[in-house]
């Protein structure tokens, strides 16, 4: 597919976006279509073209020249497009099964088309439905241990690595994850956002230097260590599930990063589950943590094993180091995620869906408690079983006043 003549940028309505899938053959001429822009992210536009007669669909995601969140008064790279692009296509490498298709991209329009999932549910939805996903831990267990050993030094050659470190330059999108996720919501900045019930907490948040200390350690991290390609933004919103399959979305953030990253924030978005519904959902929730590291260890483990080249990797020793730098990071990471998505500027509908103001607080106040205790003793942790009881004095706070 090639459209004939140069484009020129512009942003699409759902007449441009039939037109576009037209003129590239993905529907003939006169096919009747109908298309619906249905992004609910903080940042592009999403259109869902549908042919009624034959039941054909795609997406098409555009970027827009600013954050769609806040408007034209954020300018924001269009190269996000080519970046999230790029990186499905990377991953499609090691991980066609946990991709979507991509059919078609082009970077002066900021667009990709794409395999329309909407017979799978975005997994923050479908948790808060009350769904259950056996096969998902595991699933996400082994695209992050395949996505993030194959894209390593582990596993590339340094200089192969830091060429392709150079095309995942993404340094406006990494701008709002240091401000968003490791500053904004650690300093009383314009950009955060809490309910007047919270002050309190957040007060004796703000002042707490040791979790200050530990969270600047933190962001120096993610300045930093170029590890691999991390997603960068692998929130439960970014991936589509249902049983048997799951499909991760959504990575313009990608970007040379500490593997811990991508962990901790697929870990504090389950939290926010355990968090709304802290009596049904702690044994779900933490049984989905262990099952995912654990699925993460062992292919990782045997990925180091069968297909490093890196020398050092044979001493005896080297990789339980970098496992376990990898879960204090993932813990760390994961405490700044439940912190910034309580206080910050983007919240997540699992705590801000929960109807009654009381338990709602609680479940904020319990994030924030849990968020402090990950950052400050993320260094005493070594696997999963160590945050279980974290998690289970969390759900009981969580619970107070549930009755
Ligand atoms: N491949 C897809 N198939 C079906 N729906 C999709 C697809 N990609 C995105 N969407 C829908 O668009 C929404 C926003 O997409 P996302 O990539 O997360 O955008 P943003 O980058 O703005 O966060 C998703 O929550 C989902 O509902
Ligand atoms: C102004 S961007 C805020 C927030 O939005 C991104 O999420 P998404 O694109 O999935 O909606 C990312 O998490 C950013 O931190």
């Amino acid at each position: 597919m090639a459209i004939s003549k140069t484009k020129i940028y512009e942003p699409l309505t759902t007449s441009r976006a039939i037109n576009l899938l037209k003129e590239l053959d993905f529907f003939k001429k006169d096919s009747i279509l109908t298309c619906n822009e249905i992004g609910d992210g903080n940042l592009n536009l999403v259109f869902q073209v549908t042919e009624p007669q034959s039941g054909k669909s795609c997406i098409i995601k555009q970027a827009l020249p600013y954050a769609k969140v806040v408007g034209e008064s954020w300018p924001l790279t269009l190269n996000r497009a080519k970046i999230e692009a790029d990186a499905l296509k990377l991953y499609k490498e090691h991980v066609p099964q946990f991709v979507p298709e991509i059919y078609y991209t082009n970077d002066d329009l900021a667009i990709t088309v794409m395999e329309d999932l909407s017979s799978l549910k975005i997994t923050r939805k479908g948790l808060i439905a009350g769904e259950e996903y056996p096969h998902l831990p595991e699933h996400l267990g082994e695209f992050l241990a395949k996505t993030l050993f194959y894209t390593s030094d582990f596993y590339l050659e340094p200089p192969a690595k830091k060429i392709l470190a150079q095309k995942f330059s993404n340094p406006e999108l990494c701008k709002i994850s240091e401000d968003l996720v490791f500053t904004d919501p650690f300093f009383n900045s314009d950009t955060n956002d809490f309910e007047p019930e919270l002050y309190d907490d957040v007060q004796t948040l703000w002042n707490d230097f040791t979790l200050k200390l530990e969270a600047a350690k933190l962001k120096k991290c993610f300045l930093t260590e170029s590890e691999a390609l991390i997603h960068g933004d692998l929130h439960t919103g970014s991936i589509f599930t249902d049983q048997y399959t799951t499909k991760v979305i959504d990575p313009e953030f990608a970007f040379f990063g500490p593997i811990g990253f991508d962990i901790g924030q697929f870990f504090a978005n389950l939290i926010f589950q355990l968090l709304s519904n802290p009596k049904d959902k702690e044994r779900l929730i933490s049984g989905y943590i262990v099952d995912a590291w654990n699925t993460f260890e062992k292919t990782y483990s045997d990925l180091w094993r069968k297909e490093s080249r890196e020398k050092y990797t044979e001493v005896e020793g080297y990789l339980d180091f970098v496992l376990k730098k990898i879960f204090q990071d993932a813990i760390g990471f994961a405490g700044c995620e439940l912190i910034r998505r309580t206080i910050g500027l983007a919240h997540v509908e699992d705590l801000d869906g929960i109807f009654d103001n009381d338990l709602r607080i609680n479940a904020k106040k319990a994030s924030l408690q849990l968020g402090r205790a990950f950052i400050k003793t993320r260094g005493h942790h070594i696997g999963p079983e160590s945050i279980l009881p974290l998690l289970s004095e969390t759900a009981a706070y969580a619970a107070i006043n549930k009755e």
